[in-house]
């Protein structure tokens, strides 16, 4: 009985941890991307983690960091899965030895933002990833509350999916539906305001996965 897992994005403050580990999500995202209004320093984001219990995963996501950027976080965090939202060789991000993912910004035309290929090939590019994170393309690189149309991502990847981009509960059941995701990621979908989680929002897209596995699990 195969059971979605989910990672909260971007949180900032403690309290906020304590909910999400409440809710039973299996990772929680520490963005290092210093523009983001969710940003964390290495030092803040060591402080987070060390409050992590077992089976709970630190994700630290990186927009195209320098290797000492990168080592600054690794080195607070050692076991952290690396997140590359932009556009880092494969080498790039396998050189710390630390699971990875990379992130897609699917375009409407279901090309990849940034990069000159489709999503099939992206992902077979990145093949030493542990899994590609299928987000909306934005005039960021992430976090940007945005969708993409599922369907061009029904088709097969040579990676894991996590489902991300613009989800909350009311849609999330309908984005496992149509992509059958390992793990669906969310940030905005959590928030009163923008950086800000709000605990009732956290509780409601938990319920929503477990509801949309459940009625999967059904059929
Ligand atoms: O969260 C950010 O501010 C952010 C900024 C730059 C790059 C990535 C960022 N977030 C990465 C994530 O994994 C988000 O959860 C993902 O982009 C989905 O965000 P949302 O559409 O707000 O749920």
């Amino acid at each position: 009985m195969i059971r979605t897992r989910i990672k909260y994005c971007g949180l900032t403050r403690e309290d906020d941890l304590a909910v999400a580990i409440d809710c039973g999500v299996d990772a929680i995202g520490f963005v290092a991307y210093a523009r983001s209004p969710r940003f964390v320093g290495a030092a803040r984001a060591a402080e987070l983690a060390e409050l992590l219990p077992p089976f709970v995963t630190p994700v630290v996501l990186f927009v195209n960091p320098t290797r000492d950027e990168v080592a600054a976080y690794l080195d607070l965090i050692p076991g952290a899965t690396l997140q590359f939202h932009g556009d880092e060789t494969p080498a790039e991000c396998g050189q710390f030895g630390n699971p990875w993912i990379k992130a897609a910004r699917v375009a409407a035309d279901g090309r990849v933002a940034g990069a000159d290929c489709d999503l099939a090939s992206y992902a077979a590019r990145y093949v030493g990833a542990r899994a590609i994170l299928l987000d909306a393309h934005s005039d960021g690189f992430g976090g940007a509350g945005k969708t993409f149309d599922w369907r061009l991502a029904s088709g097969p990847l040579a990676l894991p999916v996590v489902l991300s981009g613009g989800l909350d509960a009311s849609n999330v059941g309908a984005g496992m539906a149509a992509v059958t995701p390992l793990a669906v990621d969310v940030s905005s979908g959590i928030e009163r305001s923008r950086g800000i989680k709000d605990a009732d929002k956290m509780r409601s897209f938990a319920a929503a996965v477990r509801a949309a596995d459940d009625a999967r699990h059904r059929a």
